[in-house]
């Protein structure tokens, strides 16, 4: 089967302009890098989202879910197969304590909406930039909240395109981690029990949480926030600072002099640059201190041919 067949086929049961073919994924990444997807999907249903998956998986064609592109490096030579944007499915609707929001909604949105019906649990997030889905497959946290503690159910499709409801202990979230990256469920939406609170407290925590991560974050400079994981009992920011790695890098991309766990796309940075930048990190850390640090970002998709 060619990407023609994929866009023909999907057309007919999608909206035409909800399936594209040779998008560039620049335009969906938060970094600015990456080169076309075969076949980019941006449904507004989930009957359309669930078309999709059981399309790719009854013809076995590779499949990416691909939420804000906030944590994702995809190469220059791009994807292979459908990218499955949610960007679209992005409801959130808010009842006495209970928040539900579609898998594709802004997690920084969904934080403002509760905090603006006086709901307080989710100023933690104020400032990720990631969708709902792509916050609850890593259980996000930020400034000592993380999703975990707010989680009440989510409603996933499975790799076979089959809905199913799992509640918080189904979903086994830990740091960085849950039943979702394991089992590679598509979150569809999300609800979150979380309780009345005094609106000036709960304003002054958001504007609080903005400020800190204004003044050390990076975020002047596109980038894929954290490169690497927490390594048990350290920081890799403070590793990689203590290398002497700040404001080194390949062609455009740097680690950031701002923020050490960063590594920004500060002049047109290729993805080649940004990994090669990725791997002089690592094995300055390895030599140093003996340590392997994990990636948190995910790389993805093929060089340039
Ligand atoms: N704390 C912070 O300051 C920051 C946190 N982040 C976090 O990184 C994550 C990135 O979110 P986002 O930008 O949307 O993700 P991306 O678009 O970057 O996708 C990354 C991965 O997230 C998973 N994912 C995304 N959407 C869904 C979904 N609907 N259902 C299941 N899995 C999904 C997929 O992983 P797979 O298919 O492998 O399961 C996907 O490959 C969030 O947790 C975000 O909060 C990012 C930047 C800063
Ligand atoms: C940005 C992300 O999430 C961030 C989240 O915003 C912040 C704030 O809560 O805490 C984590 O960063 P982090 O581990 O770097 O935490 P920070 O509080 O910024 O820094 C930790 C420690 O490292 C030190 N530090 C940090 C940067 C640096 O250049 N040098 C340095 O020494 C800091 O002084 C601090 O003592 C999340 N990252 C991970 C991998 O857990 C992301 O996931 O993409």
């Amino acid at each position: 089967m060619t990407k023609e067949t994929w866009l023909h086929d999907l057309r007919r049961f999608l909206a035409d302009d909800h399936v594209k073919m040779d998008e560039p994924l620049h335009l969906h990444t938060l970094t600015r890098m990456g080169g076309p997807a075969d076949i980019f999907v941006a449904p507004t249903t989930e009957d359309e989202t669930a078309y999709t998956v059981k399309y790719a998986y009854e013809n076995n064609i590779p499949l990416l879910l691909l939420g804000n592109g906030s944590n994702m490096v995809v190469r220059d030579g791009g994807v292979r197969g459908i990218v499955l944007n949610l960007k679209s499915l992005h409801t959130i609707r808010i009842e006495g304590t209970t928040v539900y929001a579609q898998g594709g909604a802004n997690i920084k949105e969904v934080s403002k909406a509760a905090a603006s019906n006086r709901l307080t649990g989710l100023e933690f997030a104020c400032g990720i930039p990631g969708s709902i889905g792509g916050a609850m497959a890593m259980n996000a946290g930020a400034y000592g909240g993380e999703i975990k503690d707010v989680i009440r159910k989510a409603t996933v499709l499975t790799k076979e395109g089959n809905k199913l409801e799992l509640s918080k202990e189904d979903l086994e979230l830990g740091y960085r981690k849950s039943i979702i990256t394991k089992k590679g469920y598509y979150v569809l939406s999300a609800e979150f029990e979380l309780e009345f609170g005094n609106q000036l407290v709960i304003d002054a925590k958001m504007s609080d949480l903005t400020m800190q991560r204004e003044t050390k974050q990076p975020l002047e400079f596109p980038s894929a926030g954290s490169v690497f994981k927490r390594p048990p009992g350290n920081f890799a920011g403070k590793l990689i600072q203590e290398s002497g790695l700040q404001g080194k890098g390949f062609g455009g991309a740097e680690v950031s002099t701002k923020h050490a766990g960063f590594i920004v796309n500060k002049n047109n940075a290729t993805a080649n640059d940004y990994i090669k930048t990725i791997e002089m990190v690592k094995s300055a850390v390895r030599e140093k201190f003996g340590i392997d640090l994990e990636l948190e970002v995910k790389i993805v998709g093929e060089d340039m041919a």
